[in-house]
C-alpha cells in the first residue's frame, strides 16, 4: 500500500511585531506599517506616495477658499472712485475670485476623492494579508488552545481586527493626517500675513481642544458602556420575559414583570440622560474652547485693521481659515474613541499572529516514510493538566497491518491517545513511533497524512457530499469518489437523493443522519488511503441495523492497514488482534477477547454489563414490536 502524500505545508507569513493588548496606538501603527508599505509591492508604495501627495495638495488647495474669499473681500471693500473703475471692479477681481473660490471647493473635493480611490487597493492588501496571515496562524495553533477559547470569540477577533484596519486607515486619511497639514499651513499663513501671537493663540486653542476633547471622550466611553450595558439587560429581560408568556400567565405575574423591566429601563434612562448631557458638555466645551481662540485672533486682527497693518480681507481670511479647521476638529472626540477601539482591536489581532503553536516541527525535522505501518507506544506519560495524570506509562505495540483495540471504562484516557498519536499534545514522557521514527522528530504533515481518522461525532462542512468526501483527497477524479462511497455503504443513499452528490449537508451536516455522517466520514478516509487508522469509538449511538452497515464499511476499510479501534460498544472489538483494557491511566488487562473473558477481570465484566444491557434493549424492542400490531387491531373501525 502506498501511503498517500503529505498535503503541501500551509503558507507560512514573516511573523510581524509581537503586540500586546496595551500596547498603544504608535505601537500598534508600527506594526501595522510594513502592510502598508509593503517590502515587495513596489506599486502599492508608489501609490502611499501618490495619495500622501494628493492629500497635501487636496489641502494647499482648500487653503485657496478663505484666500479667494479674502481678496474677494478686499476687492469689495476698495470702493472704485472714478466711472472707469467700475467696470472692472464689477466683472473683474470681485467675480473671478468667487468663480476661483467655487474651483477651489471643486478641486479639493477632487484630490480627496482620487486619494480615496489610490488608497483602497494599499489598505484592502493590508487587511487582506493581515487576515490571511491571522487564519493561517489560527490553524497552526494547538487543539489545546482552540479548546479553551470559543471559535465565536476568535471570529469575532478576525472580523474586529479587519474592521479596525479599514477604520484606522479612514480616520488617519480623512482625519488625522488633513487636519495636521492644515495646522501646519495655517500657522505658516500665520507667520507670513500674520504675526507669531497669533501662532500662539491657535497653538493654545488647538492643545486646550485636544486635551479637553480627550478627557471628556473618556469620561463618555464609562457613561456609554454603561449605557450599552444598561440597554442589553433590558433587553434580554425583555425577551427573556415574553419567552416565558405562559409560565407568566400561569403565575399571573404579569404586574410583576412589568416592573422588573421598568428596573432595567429606569437604570437605561439614568445611563442615557448621563449620555446626553455628557455630550452637550463634550460639545459645548469645544465649541467654548474654539469660540474663544476665534475670538482672541478676530479681535488681534481688528486691532492690525486699526493699525493699518491689516485689511479688512486679512479680518476675513482669519475667521474663513480657523471656521474651515473647526469642522475636522469638532469630529476629534469621535476620531479618537473609534482610533481607541481600532487600536485594541488591532492589538487583539496582532496578540494572535504573536501566540507561538504549543507543537511545532523540530528545526530540520523530516518527512515520516511509513513503509509498513508500524505503531508504538513507548511508557507514555500524559497530563492535559499537571496535578491531573492520564496516561501512566503506556507502553504497547500495533504490529503492522494489524488491529488493537482499546477499551475501558469512560474518562480512561482512550481517545487521549488517538490525539496523542496525532500529536495533538505531546507526551510529557515516553515517545510514540510509527516504523521506528518518534512522531515528535517529523514533520507534522507528513504524520498526519499517514494517519486516518474515523471520529467519534463527524463534523462536516457546510457544502456538499461531494466536496466533504473528496476532502479526503482533493485532486481524487469522480469515480474515485464514488467508489469510495460505496465501499462505505453509502452510496444508494447518495443516488437515492435527488441531488446526488450535490446535496448540501448543512451546517455542520445536520442535514444528515448520525450514521450517515459516519459513513461520509468513513468514505474521505478511504479515499484519504492512509497507512494507519484511527476508529474512535465509531460505532456508538447508533442502532443495530446501522451499526452493521457500518462495521461492515470499517472492515472493510481497515483490511490491510494498522488500526487503532478505540471502542465502548464490546461486540465491535471482538475480532480484533488485541484488546488493551484501559484504567486508572494504565494497561490493567491485555489479550484476545477470549483470553480477557477466561481471565474475568475488568473487560470480562465490562463485557457482561453490556451483555445485559444489549438483552434488555433487545427484549424492549420486542416488545415494542408485539404490541404495536395489537394497538392497530384495536383503533381499527
Ligand atoms: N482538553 C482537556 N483538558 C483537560 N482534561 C481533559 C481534556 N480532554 C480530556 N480531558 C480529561 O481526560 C480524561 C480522559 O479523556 P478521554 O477523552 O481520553 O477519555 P475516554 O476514555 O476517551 O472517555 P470516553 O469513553 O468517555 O470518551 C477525562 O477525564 C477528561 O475529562
Amino acid at each position: 500500500m502506498s501511503p498517500p502524500a503529505a498535503p503541501p505545508p500551509a503558507p507560512t507569513f514573516a511573523r510581524s511585531a509581537v503586540l500586546q493588548p496595551g500596547s498603544g496606538f504608535a505601537a500598534t501603527f508600527r506594526a501595522l506599517w510594513p502592510y502598508l508599505w509593503p517590502a515587495d509591492r513596489a506599486d502599492l508604495r508608489r501609490r502611499v506616495v501618490l495619495a500622501f501627495l494628493l492629500l497635501v495638495l487636496g489641502r494647499v488647495v482648500l487653503m485657496g477658499v478663505p484666500f479667494t474669499f479674502k481678496w474677494a473681500t478686499d476687492a469689495l471693500a476698495a470702493t472704485p472712485t472714478t466711472l472707469g473703475d467700475w467696470l472692472p471692479w464689477l466683472v473683474g477681481a470681485p467675480l473671478a475670485l468667487t468663480v476661483i473660490y467655487g474651483l477651489a471647493r471643486i478641486g479639493s473635493a477632487a484630490f480627496i476623492q482620487a486619494r480615496d480611490a489610490l488608497f483602497a487597493p494599499v489598505f484592502m492588501h493590508a487587511v487582506r494579508t493581515l487576515a490571511l496571515q491571522t487564519f493561517g496562524h489560527l490553524h497552526q495553533l494547538s487543539l489545546r488552545f482552540h479548546l479553551e477559547r470559543k471559535t465565536g470569540g476568535l471570529t469575532r477577533v478576525l472580523e474586529r481586527g479587519r474592521n479596525g484596519i479599514e477604520e484606522m486607515v479612514r480616520l488617519g486619511l480623512n482625519q488625522l493626517v488633513p487636519v495636521t497639514i492644515e495646522l501646519v499651513l495655517i500657522i505658516a499663513v500665520l507667520l507670513t500675513i500674520f504675526n507669531w501671537l497669533y501662532v500662539v493663540v491657535l497653538v493654545v486653542m488647538v492643545t486646550t481642544y485636544m486635551a479637553y476633547t480627550i478627557k471628556a471622550t473618556e469620561w463618555r466611553i464609562a457613561i456609554r458602556t454603561q449605557m450599552n450595558e444598561s440597554d442589553t439587560d433590558a433587553n434580554s429581560k425583555a425577551i427573556d420575559s415574553l419567552l416565558n408568556y405562559e409560565t407568566v400567565k400561569y403565575f399571573g405575574a404579569e404586574a410583576r414583570e412589568t416592573a422588573r423591566y421598568d428596573l432595567s429601563m429606569a437604570r437605561y434612562e439614568r445611563n442615557s440622560i448621563k449620555a446626553y448631557t455628557s455630550l452637550a458638555w463634550l460639545n459645548f466645551g469645544q465649541a467654548a474652547i474654539f469660540a474663544i481662540g476665534l475670538t482672541i485672533s478676530m479681535v488681534m486682527a481688528v486691532q492690525g485693521f486699526r493699525a493699518g497693518t491689516l485689511t479688512v480681507g486679512d479680518f476675513v481670511l482669519i475667521n474663513a481659515m480657523l471656521i474651515q479647521l473647526y469642522q475636522p476638529l469638532n469630529f476629534m472626540g469621535t476620531v479618537y474613541r473609534e482610533i481607541k477601539q481600532a487600536t485594541l482591536d488591532i492589538e487583539q489581532m496582532f496578540s494572535l499572529i504573536g501566540k507561538d503553536p504549543e507543537i511545532q516541527d523540530k528545526p530540520g525535522a523530516k518527512p515520516l516514510i511509513v513503509p509498513a505501518g508500524e505503531v508504538t507506544f513507548e511508557d507514555v506519560h500524559f497530563a492535559y493538566i499537571p496535578e491531573r495524570p492520564i496516561l501512566k506509562g503506556i507502553s504497547f505495540t500495533v504490529p503492522a497491518g494489524k488491529t488493537i483495540a482499546i477499551v475501558g471504562p469512560s474518562g480512561a484516557g482512550k481517545s487521549t491517545i488517538s490525539r496523542l498519536l496525532f500529536r495533538f499534545y505531546e507526551p510529557q514522557k515516553g515517545r510514540i513511533l510509527i516504523d521506528g521514527q518518534p512522531i515528535a522528530d517529523v514533520q507534522q504533515v507528513s504524520l498526519r497524512a499517514a494517519i486516518g481518522m474515523v471520529p467519534q461525532d463527524t463534523v462536516l462542512f457546510n457544502d456538499t457530499i461531494e466536496y466533504n468526501i473528496r476532502y479526503g483527497r482533493p485532486e481524487a477524479s469522480m469515480a474515485e469518489v464514488e467508489e469510495a462511497a460505496r465501499l462505505a455503504q453509502i452510496d444508494r443513499f447518495i443516488k437515492s437523493l435527488p441531488e446526488g452528490y450535490a446535496t448540501s449537508v448543512g451546517e455542520r451536516g445536520l442535514k444528515l443522519s448520525g450514521g450517515e455522517k459516519q459513513r461520509v466520514a468513513i468514505a474521505r478516509t478511504i479515499l484519504k488511503g492512509p497507512p494507519v487508522l484511527v476508529l474512535d469509538e465509531a460505532t456508538s449511538a447508533l442502532d443495530s441495523f446501522t451499526e452493521k452497515e457500518i462495521q461492515d464499511a470499517l472492515d472493510l476499510v481497515s483490511r490491510g492497514r494498522t488500526t487503532l479501534v478505540i471502542a465502548h460498544r464490546l461486540s465491535t472489538v471482538i475480532n480484533a488482534d488485541e484488546i488493551i483494557v484501559l484504567d486508572k491511566g494504565l494497561i490493567a488487562e491485555r489479550g484476545s477477547h477470549a483470553t480477557l473473558l477466561a481471565a474475568e477481570g475488568i473487560y470480562a465484566s465490562l463485557w457482561n454489563r453490556q451483555r445485559q444491557v444489549d438483552e434488555a434493549k433487545a427484549t424492549l424492542q420486542r416488545a415494542s414490536a408485539e404490541e404495536e400490531p395489537s394497538v392497530r387491531v384495536s383503533l381499527a373501525p
